[in-house]
C-alpha cells in the first residue's frame, strides 16, 4: 500500500486562507466574465467553479483528508445532472468522512444570492477544517471587501487580499445599552421581533441590520460593524464551519441558540441555527431568545 504524504499540520491555518482567497478571486473573476443579466447562470457557474477549485487543491494537497462541500452533496449532483452542467465532484461517501480524523468543510460561495447582485459585498468563501471532534482552522474570504478573515497559530488575522499585512482579530465589546443584530435578508428568524421588543423593555435597544450570507454577518461581528449574528430556522454545517472557526479564534461567543456547544462533521450536516457575539453579551442574548421562544404556559 502506498502511504499518504503527512498533512502539513502547521501550514493548515495558510492552506485555508490560501484557497479561500484565491477562490474568491476566482468568483471576482465570473461575475467579471458573465456580469449580472442572467442571475441563475452566475450563481451556478460561481458555486460550480469555486466548488471544483477546492475539491482539486484540497485533494492535490491534502489527499488523506475528506471533504463535505455544500456543492458536493448528492442531491446537488442530481440537480446539476438534470439540466445541461457539467456535474460537480463528489464528497467524500458518508460513511468513510465520518470514520475520518481530518475533515475540510467547505462552502464555495456562501451568499449565493448577493453574489449575484451587481455592487454588493456580503458574499463569501468558506473554508473550515475540523479535526478529531473541534474546528482546527478555517478562513472566510471575503472578496468584495478586500479581504479575508482568518485562524492562525494562536489567535485569527484580518488579512487585505492586496498582499498587505495582516492584522490581529479580535472581537469588541459593544456600547452599553445597545446591540446592533446582524440578520438573514431573506430568511430572518422569526423570534427577531418579539426579542427586540424583550431586551427594549430590559434597557437594551437592537438595531436589525439585514446582511447576505453567514460567513459576511460573523464577519461584521468581527471587524465591530455590528454587536452580534442571531440565526434560526434552517442552516447547515458550511455555512458556519469557517466563520464559527474564526470567531472562536477572535474570542467570540459561539453556540447553537440554546446555548450548547454547535457539533461538526455529524451524519446529518443540518446546523439550523447560530449565535455569534462578544462573550458580554452572549447572556442577554441568551436569556431573551429563550424567554421569547419559550412555549407558553397551559
Ligand atoms: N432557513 C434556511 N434553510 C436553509 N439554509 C438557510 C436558511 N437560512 C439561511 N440559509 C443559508 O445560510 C446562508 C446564509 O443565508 P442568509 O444570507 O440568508 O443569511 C445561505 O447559504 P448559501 O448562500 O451558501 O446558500 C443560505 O442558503
Ligand atoms: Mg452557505
Amino acid at each position: 500500500m502506498t502511504e499518504q504524504p503527512a498533512a502539513d499540520t502547521a501550514g493548515d491555518h495558510d492552506l485555508a486562507a490560501e484557497l479561500a482567497g484565491r477562490a474568491g478571486e476566482l468568483l471576482l473573476g465570473v461575475r467579471g466574465e458573465l456580469g449580472f443579466g442572467d442571475t441563475r447562470a452566475l450563481k451556478d457557474t460561481g458555486d460550480l467553479r469555486a466548488h471544483e477549485y477546492l475539491m482539486g487543491e484540497l485533494a492535490r494537497r491534502r489527499p488523506g483528508d475528506a471533504i463535505l462541500s455544500e456543492e458536493g452533496r448528492s442531491s446537488v449532483a442530481a440537480k446539476r445532472a438534470r439540466g445541461d452542467d457539467r456535474s460537480p465532484t463528489g464528497n467524500t461517501a458518508d460513511e468513510v468522512r465520518l470514520a475520518a480524523d481530518r475533515v475540510w468543510i467547505v462552502d464555495p460561495l456562501d451568499g449565493t444570492r448577493e453574489f449575484s447582485e451587481e455592487g454588493r459585498a456580503d458574499w463569501a468563501v468558506h473554508v473550515a477544517l475540523w479535526e478529531k471532534g473541534r474546528l482546527v482552522a478555517g478562513a472566510v474570504a471575503l472578496p468584495a471587501q478586500g479581504r479575508t478573515l482568518r485562524t492562525a497559530p494562536g489567535g485569527a488575522l484580518d488579512e487585505p487580499s492586496d498582499g498587505g499585512r495582516a492584522a490581529g482579530l479580535r472581537v469588541s465589546a459593544p456600547e452599553p445599552g445597545r446591540l446592533r443584530v446582524a440578520v438573514s435578508r431573506s430568511r430572518p428568524p422569526e423570534f427577531l421581533e418579539r426579542l427586540a421588543v424583550r431586551l427594549g423593555e430590559a434597557g437594551v435597544e437592537v438595531e436589525l441590520v439585514p446582511i447576505g450570507s453567514a460567513g459576511a454577518k460573523i464577519a461584521a461581528v468581527l471587524l465591530a460593524e455590528v454587536d452580534a449574528y442571531v440565526h434560526a430556522g434552517g442552516q447547515y454545517e458550511w455555512d458556519s464551519a469557517a466563520p464559527v472557526a474564526v470567531a472562536v479564534a477572535a474570542g467570540a461567543h459561539v453556540s447553537r441558540i440554546s446555548g450548547a456547544a454547535p457539533a461538526y462533521n455529524q451524519k446529518d450536516p443540518r446546523l439550523p441555527d447560530i449565535l455569534v457575539c462578544h462573550p458580554g453579551s452572549a447572556s442577554t442574548l441568551l436569556t431573551g431568545i429563550r424567554d421569547v421562544t419559550a412555549a407558553p404556559p397551559g
